[in-house]
């Protein structure tokens, strides 16, 4: 378990800012559309308030998973200038607090899910869950510098949660969005990993160019763009979404594939490597919210 290595909370109470922040909602932009995504995507329609539920239940496991996540890594948070102000590493909230919201919260939203849409919805979400938590936060992530490439894949799972609590199923579409958010994940964080390095090493945090370097991380990336633009054209090139998305997804792919080049192909010396990083991070985040966009866009105006 992680160590107390941080302020403990002091008689200050944390307000609610700070149970917000625990859920990491920046991060849960992007989780959430996904999820809403592959809810809209799917060929039955539900009761826009059983959908609504459904977004909902998805932004409240993801955000428990996120609490969770601070509770166990406060003493690696207190560590790096990007997390220090994170409601436990500064002393603003006691970690039981954490601990007792991101199990309520987590279990609630599967129990939601479960009653409100459907089984196989609340599973995934269950699934997912542990997954970030359990797998990513408290087995790989100060072991392996894997850590992001297996249990990554928890921030893949909300586009087959939102597709299987409009239909009950898991389809081959879902499982495509699935891949290609599997796939995205190396890219996405590594570019960052590369600009931000010297923080997960000073906490110990076995990520890729800490361990491996930077030659060999930047190869990494181009090595998972590939399949991860594969993933992205396959719904089109297997006749599940139509030309909107198809031409959407080549054109924002080849511009992926384009940064990820800049990046795998620059060297240690060159003044422009850093900015090529952040702006492949950067358009990472645009790209996935842009290609989850097509393939709603894709079902409604063809
Ligand atoms: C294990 C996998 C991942 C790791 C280690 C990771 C790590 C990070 C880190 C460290 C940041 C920097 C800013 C911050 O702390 O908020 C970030 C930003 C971001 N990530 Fe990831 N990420 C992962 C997967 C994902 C997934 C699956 C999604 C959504 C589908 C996502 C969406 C975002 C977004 C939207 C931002 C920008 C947040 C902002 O504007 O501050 N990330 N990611
Ligand atoms: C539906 C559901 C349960 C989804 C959960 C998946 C989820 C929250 C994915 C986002 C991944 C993420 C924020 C990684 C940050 O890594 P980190 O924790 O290593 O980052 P840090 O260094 O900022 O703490």
């Amino acid at each position: 378990m992680a160590s107390k290595a941080y302020p403990v909370a002091t008689a200050a109470a944390a307000d609610w800012r700070d149970f917000l922040a625990l859920t990491k909602p920046r991060v849960l932009t992007l989780v959430v559309f996904t999820g809403l995504c592959g809810l809209l995507a799917a060929p039955q329609s539900i009761h826009p308030v059983l959908g609504f539920t459904a977004v909902l239940c998805i932004a409240l496991g993801a955000g428990a998973a996120g609490a969770l996540n601070q509770w166990y890594e406060a003493d690696l948070d207190a560590m790096m200038a990007r997390t220090a102000n994170r409601p436990l590493p500064a002393g603003r909230m006691e970690r039981q607090s954490a601990l007792h919201f991101g199990v309520g919260l987590g279990i609630f939203s599967v129990l939601l899910m479960g009653l409100a849409l459907n089984l196989l919805a609340a599973a995934i979400l269950a699934v997912s869950i542990l997954f970030y938590v359990v797998v990513y936060t408290v087995w790989l992530k100060r072991r392996t510098p894997q850590n992001i490439v297996i249990g990554g894949a928890a921030g893949a799972f909300p586009a087959l949660i939102g597709w299987a609590a409009a239909t009950g199923r898991v389809e081959t579409l879902p499982v495509l969005l699935f891949a290609l958010v599997f796939l995205w994940t190396p890219p996405h964080f590594w570019a960052l990993a590369l600009f931000i390095n010297s923080d997960y090493a000073r906490a110990g945090v076995p990520m890729l160019p800490a361990v491996a370097g930077q030659r060999a991380t930047r190869i990494q990336i181009l090595l998972y763009t590939v399949p991860m633009v594969a993933a992205a054209v396959a719904p089109w090139a297997m006749g599940l979404t139509g030309a909107i998305y198809g031409i959407g997804a080549s054109l924002l792919s080849a511009v992926f594939l384009l940064l990820a080049a800049q990046v795998g192909f620059s060297r240690e010396t060159d003044p422009a490597r850093m900015k090529a990083e952040r702006r492949l991070f950067g358009f990472s985040i645009l790209y996935l919210f842009l290609i989850f966009g097509l393939v709603v866009a894709d079902k409604v105006l063809a």
